[in-house]
């Protein structure tokens, strides 16, 4: 049997930002419905590898791929195979939550029916009817980021990246979104999230890789995974910038 071709696949990324390495020679591969959760301390690079994979950043070096396909010299893939939830969701405040999901559907290239149709599907899943008509520029925090993961969602990406997605939620909000990434999961959408929080990823999450100083310290599938091991594991790492790839694992 032949292996699935990967939905992402990172091949030695690296990334400066002011004069520092960022992200350094980052490699790792994503299938059809995991959910990775990329986990780290803050500045660990985990918002600067999201970007990469999102298309906003350019890597200084190393290559990236969508379907197999080179996502750096196709950049237009990125639109049509990739949702992207930012760390604070880019909205226009003049703008209302349906003219907003609009913007995005067409942005994708959907148009009349495909679109109408899209529209219904999310709205109504992630229960934004009655803010349909409000504009962004009031919405609270955790509607904002409904409406951030909505219109990541709109056009049925098969790589869906969320950058800290439960920040500024409460937990009923925290509790739907996992619901939406186990749905989204189990139809196939392969999931990369960014979090600081260990229990995010045991939570949401069938595998994690720690990053520490830009670089991939851990990469483990949580089948079964002792929780209180990963923790000092990560600890480990975050504290003492452990090298840990003794411990490293292929998921
Ligand atoms: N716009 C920027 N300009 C310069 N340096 C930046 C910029 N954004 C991030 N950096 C630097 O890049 C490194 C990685 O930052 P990044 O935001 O990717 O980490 P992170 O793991 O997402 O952190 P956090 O959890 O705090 O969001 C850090 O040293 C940070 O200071």
């Amino acid at each position: 049997m032949t292996a699935p071709t990967a939905v992402l696949e990172l091949d030695h990324i690296t990334r400066h930002r002011a004069g520092r390495p960022a992200v350094s020679g980052l490699t790792l591969r994503l299938d059809s419905g995991q959910v990775l959760g990329l986990l780290g301390v803050n500045g660990a690079g985990k918002s600067t590898t999201l970007a990469m994979i999102a298309g906003a950043l350019a890597p200084d070096s190393g290559g990236i791929k969508l379907n197999g396909k080179d996502f750096l010299e196709q950049p237009e893939l990125a639109r049509r195979v990739i949702g992207w939830l930012p760390e604070r969701a880019p909205l226009w405040p003049e703008l209302t939550v349906s003219e907003h999901l609009e913007a995005h559907g067409r942005l994708r290239g959907m148009r009349g029916a495909e679109l109408a149709q899209a529209y219904r599907r999310i709205v109504e899943r992630l229960e934004l009817g009655t803010l349909a008509r409000r504009l962004a520029g009031v919405l609270s925090q955790g509607q904002r980021q409904r409406l951030g993961l909505a219109c990541a969602l709109l056009h049925g990406p098969q790589l869906l990246v969320l950058d800290e997605p439960a920040n500024a939620l409460d937990p009923v909000q925290v509790a739907a979104l996992r619901e939406v990434i186990r749905e989204q999961a189990a139809a196939g959408t392969a999931i990369i999230l960014s979090t600081h929080l260990l229990t995010e990823v045991t939570a949401a999450c069938d595998r994690v890789a720690i990053l520490h100083e830009g670089q991939l310290r851990y990469d483990s599938a949580l089948d079964g995974a002792d929780h209180k091991a990963l923790e000092q594991t990560f600890f480990d790492i975050a504290m003492r910038g452990n090298g840990s790839n003794d411990r490293m694992q292929a998921a």
